[in-house]
């Protein structure tokens, strides 16, 4: 009979079974005396009168059983210790379990050593492995740890009863493993029932015996299988799998650390998930509670007041159900290709081929082959790859001989990454949004396959992307936050106030927008911190000498992380010599920094190329720091309009300074204090020589397509020639010496009715001017308010009144807020909903 289909004799299910409850514990569930204790705690508040308990062996136990008979067959005498500890442990466990009560259990378990003691030194002088004493071996434990929790039960006054599974469940052993002969186990099971009545029942896992009377076992997971086949065989109303989880998690939560547990799953997709790799639950396991429609639910006995996962329960009803349930991935396999024009319309290929890796015993894991039938190819186990290959190598050696097949190829290195949900069916988009997560962490994908139930998709990737396209595949589908990992170089007055504005943000946006924007290292010219999910709040005290950007790269570019950022709030040309490299390593780059854009045209050109390739770059507050100049010129632009000119105060600190100057207070005065307020840059020279505002010139002609370089600027610089050269300490210092130049020219122009304004221009042809005008008193330009920037771009739309951008542009808070509307202008490519 098939292990799916069991037809269980009227005669097995026992009067009252609608009100039995099955549950199965697991070795972690059992693992000492407490455990026991928590166990018998959790049987006592169930509901109902009948309660059939399956038990695995206590943790542990069954590795070191099968240890033991290893050692015993080597002849290694090292057995006995192990088994004393062995048996020390379970009678231990029985002392703590039932104190003064304990002698019956301890007696029965002595006897149980003493016997596997006679087996293993019979098999020691033997020498030789036998499979029947190995598997009257490895099931010792569950039998063992059963007649331990029936007698502490007992002993807590419930009226229990024990049963060795080996009493009444036969199985065969088929190509898929244990094949349960259902018409006898359930004979026997009804009989045995029939003769120990009590309603609490405790069945030993795991073990079973074969037609011809010999102590077998199920395989690995072989005691949630025994669960089901007694859940089964009891006509039980439900299973209750007790373990160390809270349920079926959507992904593994060592790969994905915000994998959260499932309400519900239907059986057809907790299969799916469990052959791709989640380990709570083992798809053959369920076949004789599916047969039979009996829920199961995955439980914690940890956390026994978690509801855990709900397999197979009750349809979900009308609630929306996302697309995907869960993720799971399947390691150390191996892509196999088959390829040749000889293959194409010639029908029976594809039995060939999976003929020949039948025959030579490969399991395949995943088959796609595209419709021109030029190729096929199919996801074997790494192990199994050399044999595969080598397989179809001799069924096809004429076609290779006659070059009909072109190649048989192997590449290991190979992992298998599944999304799995009901809710996927006829629902578009849901292969285009697994994609486009791993397309834009930069994930090549090997080999793709999606059955017709649309219930999977499945992805063959290199194995070091495993981790990082588990998350972004997660992240895409909403089962946890979009984490983009953020590295901070340059935390001066800007990057300081990003970092207190990104601390204030990120729980609103975690709550609301399901994105995590972590800020995991920081870097200034001498120091270095490099930190995880724990937020850069005083990273100073953390930092360590050195702010080395190769270390830094390395940190933010983390494997578990599928999106890296940097953010770049120095004034450094050496850092924006990096932008190139960042974006080319799929690291996007976020700058107020203008050096890049403003810096060498091929460095230029190789950083918008590189970012062509995937990564973003965004600089919007490099020109007007939080004022919308860049996208207003890139909307004109991609509109299909044409800038004939741009004019403006693009200056912050020297709309200040020319705002306030009157003559009553010393320029040098001003400057001190602009630079004091975060106006200026790091050295103000920069303002005042015209540099920064040649740079913004520079940046946006470079933006609308015109070939411009800072050396094409005509720069009008208002720093005196002898203070060029100085530090910026010096510079500051000497200032004043130069204030009464400054006095004088400010009262020529006001004497003439006129004010002093630093105007930037670029006309149509390219020509780019900065310096100071001497500006009517009721120009547009004169009447700006503290370090208000005005931008005018005159199109061929905006010819005779041209689109103005005007408001506060240079300091921190403003600038800041720039930068960060970048990043998640960023965040937002990458999926996040913002
Ligand atoms: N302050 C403002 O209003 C605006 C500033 N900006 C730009 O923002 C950037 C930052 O300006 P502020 O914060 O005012 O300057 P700041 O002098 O306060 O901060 C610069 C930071 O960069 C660090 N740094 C310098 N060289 C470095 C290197 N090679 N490696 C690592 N770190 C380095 C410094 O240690 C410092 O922490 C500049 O590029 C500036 O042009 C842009 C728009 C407005
Ligand atoms: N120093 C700059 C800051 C913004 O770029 C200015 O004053 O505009």
């Amino acid at each position: 009979m098939s292990r799916n289909a069991p037809a269980l004799p009227a005669a097995a299910v026992p009067a009252a079974a609608a009100s039995c409850a099955a549950h199965k514990f697991g070795g972690s569930s059992l693992a000492n005396a407490s455990c026991f204790c928590r166990v018998a705690a959790i049987l006592a508040a169930q509901p109902g009168p009948q309660q059939l308990v399956v038990v695995s062996a206590m943790r542990g136990t069954t590795d070191a059983l099968i240890a033991l008979a290893d050692a015993a067959v080597r002849g290694d005498g090292g057995w006995k210790g192990a088994h004393a500890a062995l048996r020390e442990r379970h009678l231990a466990a029985t002392r703590d379990l039932l104190g003064d009560d304990a002698d019956a259990t301890l007696a029965w378990l002595d006897h149980g050593f003493t016997d596997l003691a006679n087996l293993l030194a019979a098999l020691a002088v033997l020498g030789t492995p036998s499979r029947e004493a190995a598997e009257a071996i490895q099931g010792l434990g569950e039998v063992w740890s059963a007649r331990m929790l029936s007698d502490f039960l007992t002993r807590e006054g419930h009226d229990c009863a024990c049963l060795d599974a080996r009493d009444v469940l036969v199985v065969g052993h088929g190509e898929l493993g244990a094949v349960v002969d259902w018409e006898t186990s359930s004979a026997r099971y009804a009989d045995w029932r029939a003769r120990h009545p009590p309603p609490w029942l405790v069945v030993t896992g795991f073990v079973a015996r074969t037609r011809e009377g010999r102590a077998t076992v199920l395989g690995r997971n072989g005691s949630d299988y025994s669960a089901a086949i007694f859940a089964a065989l009891a006509g039980a109303s439900e299973l209750t799998l007790w373990g160390d989880t809270d349920g079926v998690l959507s992904a593994d939560p060592r790969l994905v650390p915000d994998a959260v547990p499932l309400a519900a799953l239907s059986y057809d997709e907790a299969c799916e998930l469990a052959y791709f790799g989640a380990k709570v639950i083992h798809p053959q396991t369920l076949t004789p509670v599916i047969a039979r429609g009996l829920p199961v639910r995955i439980r914690n006995t940890f956390r026994p007041e978690h509801a855990g996962t709900a397999i197979g329960g009750p349809a979900e009803g009308d609630a929306p159900r996302p697309p995907v349930k869960g993720l799971s991935v399947v390691r150390d396999l191996a892509v196999l290709t088959l390829e040749g024009a000889g293959m194409i319309g010639v029908p029976g290929t594809a039995e060939r081929a999976f003929g020949a890796l039948h025959a030579a015993s490969v399991s395949v894991v995943m088959i796609s082959q595209g419709s021109s039938e030029h190729s096929i190819c199919c996801v074997v186990r790494e192990a199994d790859s050399a044999r595969a290959e080598a397989a179809l190598r001799r069924a096809f050696v004429a076609e290779l001989a006659r070059g009909e097949i072109a190649s048989v190829g192997v590449a290991a290195g190979i992992s298998v990454l599944a999304a799995v949900g009901d809710g996927m069916a006829g629902q578009p988009g849901v292969a285009a949004r697994l994609f486009g997560a791993l397309a834009r962490c930069g994930i090549n994908i090997r080999a793709i396959a999606q059955g017709a139930s649309e219930r999977n998709i499945s992805v063959a990737v290199d194995a070091a992307d495993t981790a990082r396209a588990l998350r972004a595949a997660h992240a895409a589908f909403w089962l946890s936050p979009q984490t983009v990992s953020i590295g901070l170089v340059g935390p001066g007055k800007v990057g300081a106030a990003l970092l207190a504005q990104l601390e204030a943000a990120r729980a609103r946006l975690l709550r609301e927008h399901q994105l995590d924007l972590r800020v995991r290292a920081v870097a200034t010219r001498g120091l270095l911190w490099l930190g995880e999910a724990d937020g850069a709040a005083a990273w100073q005290d953390r930092a360590s000498e050195g702010g080395d950007l190769d270390a830094f790269t390395r940190h933010v570019q983390a494997e578990h992380l599928p999106h890296a950022l940097v953010v770049d709030c120095s004034a450094s040309d050496a850092v924006a010599a990096r932008y190139a490299d960042w974006l080319a390593a799929g690291i996007h780059v976020v700058t107020p920094n203008k050096h890049a854009g403003a810096g060498p045209r091929e460095r230029w050109q190789a950083i918008r190329a590189a970012s062509a390739r995937g990564a973003r770059f965004r600089y919007e507050a490099t020109v007007g720091a939080g004022l919308p100049v860049i996208s207003t010129l890139r909307d004109l632009l991609d509109t299909g309009d044409e800038l004939l000119a741009a004019e403006g105060i693009f200056s912050g600190t020297l709309a200040w300074l020319f705002n306030r100057y009157d003559g009553s207070v010393p320029f040098s005065a001003l400057v001190h204090e602009a630079h004091a307020l975060g106006y200026t840059e790091p050295d103000p020279r920069d303002d005042l020589s015209g540099t920064d505002v040649a740079r913004k010139l520079v940046i946006l002609a470079r933006e609308a397509g015109v070939d411009l370089d800072l050396a094409d600027v005509a720069v009008e610089s208002l720093v005196p020639a002898s203070l060029r050269a100085a530090s910026v300490e010096e510079f500051m210092h000497r200032l004043s010496e130069f204030d009464a130049a400054i006095a004088a020219r400010h009262a020529r122009t006001r004497d003439a009715g006129r004010v002093l304004r630093y105007v930037a221009r670029l006309d149509r042809d390219g020509r780019a001017s900065v310096g100071l005008d001497e500006l009517p008193a009721d120009h547009a330009f004169a009447h700006l308010r503290l370090t208000d920037n005005i931008v005018q771009f005159s199109t061929r739309r905006y010819r005779d009144n041209p689109l103005v951008v005007q408001g506060p542009g240079a300091g921190p808070e403003v600038t800041a807020a720039g930068v960060f509307a970048d990043v998640l202008r960023v965040a937002a490519t990458l999926g996040a909903r913002l």
